[in-house]
């Protein structure tokens, strides 16, 4: 779906000033974009894929939160009809039914269209870790029935390889585990089947080779990558750049 972008917010410290379609993209104003804006452009750009009539999956988590308000606001101004959203947790139901998105579940549609979600860290590949905001089977389920996951991410989750950011490897038992890898995790699925062999685990914050798409915003502008068209769009400052690239470059 088409939709017209929404106003670009530019925060620096207290100011925020706004850049509405109408004025120049090529000369933003001179204030740095905060995670919180960053995040935004990620979400916004993902829910230029929903398009009326869409089951959508709704990720858990602060960035995630800017794209379902973003849906709810679509519906209500009539740019999108007839969506039904799977969320992926308690707190992303009570935002979507305050802003009137309509919820189903997964026996009533078992194949989603799409899924926007967060990450915690991204990988060349795509492989994510999830879950560092305490919701991860739930969103496993749903993001696994999908048609199309997309990603949505500011810059600073993007990773070389899963575990490099140093930070705890979610992991949902009976109670609640935290699983440190002591270096970067080499073979993942070696890993997962590890981890998920381990008694009393149900779950991991691994999500292996599930996105379709990643949208990461960097304050140079917003790049898409898309896994299976194995090409990169470039959107730096409103001016839309794609480069053919081989998938494996991505
Ligand atoms: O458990 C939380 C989810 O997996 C989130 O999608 C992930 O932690 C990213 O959250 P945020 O967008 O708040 O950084």
């Amino acid at each position: 779906m088409e939709i017209s972008f929404p106003p670009l917010i530019f925060s620096n410290g207290d100011s925020f000033a706004v850049l509405s379609k109408e004025m120049s993209l090529s000369s933003p104003p001179n204030v740095v974009l905060t995670q919180e804006d960053l995040k935004r452009l990620a979400a916004y750009k993902a829910v230029a894929f929903v398009e009326s009539g869409m089951v959508i999956g709704l990720g858990t988590g602060s960035t995630t939160a800017f794209a379902v308000e973003q849906i709810g606001q679509l519906l209500q101004q009539g740019k999108l009809k007839n969506i039904v959203g799977i969320s992926t947790s308690k707190k992303t139901q009570e935002q979507a039914l305050a802003l009137g998105i309509p919820l189903s579940d997964l026996n009533t549609y078992p194949v989603l269209d799409l899924a926007i979600d967060g990450a915690d860290e991204v990988d060349s590949k795509f492989n994510l870790v999830k879950g560092r905001g305490g919701s991860l089977l739930r969103e496993k389920m749903v993001e696994g029935a999908c048609l199309k996951f997309v990603v949505i991410v500011d810059e600073s989750k993007i990773v070389e390889n899963l575990g490099a950011s140093g930070l705890p490897m979610p992991v949902e038992i009976v109670p609640f585990l935290d699983l440190y890898f002591e270096k970067e995790i080499g073979d993942l699925n070696f890993a997962s089947d590890s981890i998920l062999r381990i008694a009393g685990v149900v779950e991991h914050g691994m999500f292996i080779d599930m996105a379709t798409t990643v949208v990461i915003a960097s304050v140079a502008g917003i790049i898409l990558k898309h896994k299976l068209e194995g090409h990169v769009c470039f959107l730096v400052k409103g001016e839309k750049r794609c480069d053919l690239l081989e998938t494996s470059h991505l």
